[in-house]
């Protein structure tokens, strides 16, 4: 043996299937001291593997596959050891003096056999093990995406959608790879140990207890030069990372370093950082030698001195030779296995991390949930809307109140324009109508029901929403118009284009409803997506429209267009609007200016400007020219 045994990765590898590329930081051999240097932009890994348990919850959903793979675990791990057993009878039983004649070929038939159960058993194991993994990732990201969708917007202030998005594709990548390999790898490799052991005690007894002495003997030294390698070589990358981005930063300012005259410091500075890469790798690859030395001198020792007290065994007649070879043979079998449990126990900590990480969001409850025992609100639907007294702070701000008794009546089919500066609440207000926040006073209702006692999904039914910025879908023209309504016929959904006048861009479009309209509708124009989120909200036919009218700079002709259809969607219906057009203010029926949270004026636009308060002001900047 030249060098550390190269079948189990070195420790300063990754091991097989380990997957670095999900942002894990390499787990810590099993003991090894916590790195100081460490720079962990992921959660670490457990110290524990009880998270894993959800993982098996999940798997146990599906016995038969989970049935046939142990079954077939077992099956690979017994054909295993029975090959060294049947080469015992070979050795014994047609090289011994007693040799009989045919016995070598008999002999070679069963191991021929074993072999065939060995391959079958391993493809069926490999069938079942990778089909859970897979199965247990589809299963587990449904669930958790299921769960994330009744969680309430502010969860998403505080958990980015990034990081959420992260765990479902990473989290979920590392549970396959545990599910479907590392664990099929620990429990093969256990069982395997196990039998092989338990053959090995059937062996020869007196040198098994030898073995299982020498197992941690030769075990442990390597985990812990593993551990030190590990810290060793994270350094000497990090000084290798030094180097390129040294590198860049002078190459990206030559000018600067040859105006200044700085060659001469630059060329130190690199050389210093370069022996300092040096060092380090000269400190791995002491560690390195030193580790090879150790394992080969424990490892062939050991192997040594076993073989001779079993060369002792055979000529004191204790022993036979097919034993001796049976014994090297699963000998070697059981210290391959206990290699691999040793390799796999980092990535059984990192699948822990990834089953808590995924348990979390499966655990979130929402803070807004429908209550035991719903109201059902009047049918049929009147359109009132009325805030009483409320006052509002966002959890993740609460010094600052963004609703301050706050009042406010919309009778049935009333139009409400709300106005305002940046800030004053106008928001707010739509964020609470729709119950994705509670007040912490005052009451919210709708036709008369208090918003907590009434089921959030039928509130939110008698509401349609059109945002400043229309969302749209990845998905076709009709899909994206019936979102919400999806039993709409086509004839429904060209009335609603029509009244949205967004009835010709569609038809234009080349394949009708059926084209599809690009990442978040990026093959349609500003004006054409608002046309089509008004199309959306006249399809979902609610009592109420909340509607935060749209900033961005339209050309005229646009402008004139949506203001048309906005016109066609608000009649008869209750409507609430974030207003920043002239002409939506003077067609309300009533204007209600907000400043800090709370009410300072209301009146119509005549009024309003006669008063010149707060309205005229905002008048001045905001409408003038239009
Ligand atoms: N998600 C949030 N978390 C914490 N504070 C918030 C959040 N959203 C808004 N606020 C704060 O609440 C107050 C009211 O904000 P709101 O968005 O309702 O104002 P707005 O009148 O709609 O403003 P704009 O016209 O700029 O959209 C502001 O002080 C704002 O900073």
């Amino acid at each position: 043996m030249e060098e550390v045994p190269q079948e189990r990765p070195a420790p300063d590898m990754p091991a097989p299937g380990s997957n670095p590329a999900v942002g894990q930081a390499p787990a810590p051999a099993p003991g090894a001291p916590a790195d100081a240097d460490e720079t962990l932009t992921v959660p670490p890994a457990p110290r524990r593997l009880t998270p894993l348990r959800m993982i098996w919850r999940e798997a146990i959903k599906y016995p038969g596959q989970v049935a046939a793979a142990l079954i077939a675990l077992v099956t690979t791990s017994t054909a295993t050891i029975a090959i060294p057993a049947r080469f015992k009878g070979i050795v014994d039983q047609a090289f011994g003096p007693h040799a009989q004649p045919g016995v070598i070929d008999q002999a070679f038939h069963t191991l021929l056999l074993i072999v065939v159960v060995l391959g079958f058993a391993t493809a069926i194991r490999f069938y079942y093990v990778s089909w859970l993994g897979e199965r247990v990732v589809a299963d587990i990201r449904a669930r958790v995406q299921s769960n994330l969708l009744r969680l309430p917007p502010a969860f998403f202030e505080t958990n980015s959608p990034k990081e959420i998005s992260s765990r479902m594709t990473s989290d979920t990548a590392i549970i396959e790879q545990v599910v479907g390999t590392t664990v099929s790898i620990a429990l093969r490799n256990t069982i395997t140990a196990l039998g092989g052991l338990i053959y090995l005690f059937f062996l020869a007894p007196k040198l098994t207890a030898g073995l299982v002495i020498g197992i941690p003997v030769v075990i442990f030294p390597i985990a812990w030069f593993g551990s030190r390698l590990r810290k060793v070589s994270r350094s000497s990358q990090d000084r290798v990372a030094d180097i390129g981005a040294m590198t860049a930063e002078v190459l990206g300012a030559i000018r600067i370093v040859q105006s200044f005259g700085q060659e001469g410091r630059e060329r130190a500075r690199f050389a210093g950082a370069v022996e300092r890469t040096f060092d380090t790798a000269r400190r791995r690859i002491l560690i390195r030698a030193v580790m090879t030395a150790v394992v080969i001198f424990l490892v062939m020792g050991g192997i040594t001195a076993l073989m001779w007290q079993g060369a002792l065994g055979v000529s004191n007649g204790s022993l036979t030779g097919g034993t001796i070879a049976a014994f090297v043979l699963t000998g070697g079998i059981v210290a391959g296995s206990c290699g691999a449990l040793t390799e796999v126990y980092g990535d059984l900590l990192r699948g822990a991390g990834a089953a808590g990480r995924l348990n979390e969001l499966l655990l979130e409850q929402p803070d807004i949930a429908p209550p035991a025992r719903p109201i059902t609100l009047p049918s049929p639907p009147r359109g009132a809307l009325a805030f009483q007294n409320v006052a509002f702070r966002y959890p993740s701000r609460p010094e600052n109140s963004a609703l301050a008794d706050f009042s406010l009546t919309v009778e049935p089919g009333e139009t409400v324009a709300i106005v305002g500066p940046s800030g004053a609440g106008k928001s707010t207000l739509f964020l609470l109508a729709q119950r994705f926040y509670d007040p912490q006073g005052g009451v919210v209702r709708i036709d008369g029901v208090p918003l907590p006692q009434a089921d959030p999904s039928e509130i939110r039914a008698r509401m349609a929403l059109v945002p400043q910025e229309a969302v749209l879908f990845a998905a076709s023209a009709r899909d994206n118009l019936r979102y919400g309504a999806w039993d709409a016929t086509d004839e429904a959904i060209w009335a609603a284009a029509r009244a949205a006048n967004a009835e010709e861009f569609l038809k234009a479009l080349p394949e009708g409803l059926d084209t599809f309209l690009g990442e978040s509708g990026a093959r349609l124009s500003g004006g054409q997506r608002q046309r089509m989120a008004i199309a959306r909200a006249l399809l979902r036919d609610a009592p109420i429209l909340l509607l935060d009218e749209a900033t961005s700079a339209l050309d005229a002709e646009s402008e004139r267009l949506v203001q048309d259809a906005l016109d066609h969607l608000m009649q008869g219906r209750t409507t609430l609007v974030i207003a920043h057009r002239l002409a939506t203010v003077r067609a309300a029926d009533r204007i209600v200016v907000m400043d800090g949270g709370r009410i300072v004026e209301q009146g119509n636009h005549a009024s309003l400007i006669a008063a010149d308060g707060l309205y005229a002001r905002l008048a001045r900047m905001q409408f003038e020219g239009v």
